[in-house]
C-alpha cells in the first residue's frame, strides 16, 4: 500500500547542536535503511524548505503510522499523510 507523505521539519533553534547533529545523523541512517529495504520508495527535498515529499510502500496504515512515529525527527515534524491507490488511466493499470 502506497502513502504520499509530506514532512515539514521544525527543530527548535535552541536545541543543543550536538543533539541536533546526532538526531539528523540517526534520521539519515534510518532513511537509508528504509530506502534500501524498498519501504521508502521516494525521498525528495522541497525546494527552499526544510521539508520533504516521500512515498512509502508499506502493508497498511498501521505500519505507516508506526514507521512515522519511530523516525528520530518525528517529534520535530509536522506530517501530512495521503493514502494512494491506482489511477485507472495510469499506464500500469492498462491491459497488456
Ligand atoms: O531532512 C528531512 O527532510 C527529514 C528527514 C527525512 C529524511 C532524513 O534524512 O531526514
Amino acid at each position: 500500500m502506497l502513502f504520499h507523505v509530506r514532512m515539514d521539519v521544525g527543530v527548535p533553534h535552541d536545541l543543543d547542536p550536538d543533539v541536533r547533529a546526532e538526531l539528523v545523523a540517526t534520521e539519515k541512517a534510518r532513511a537509508l535503511e528504509l530506502q534500501r529495504a524498498g519501504t521508502w520508495v521516494h525521498l525528495w527535498r522541497v525546494v527552499g524548505q526544510y521539508s520533504n515529499i516521500s512515498v512509502f510502500d508499506v502493508a497498511d496504515a498501521t505500519e505507516m503510522h508506526d514507521l512515522l512515529w519511530s523516525l528520530p525527527l518525528f517529534p520535530y515534524m509536522q506530517v501530512q499523510v495521503t493514502a494512494l491507490t491506482e489511477h485507472p488511466s495510469a499506464l500500469s493499470a492498462q491491459e497488456p
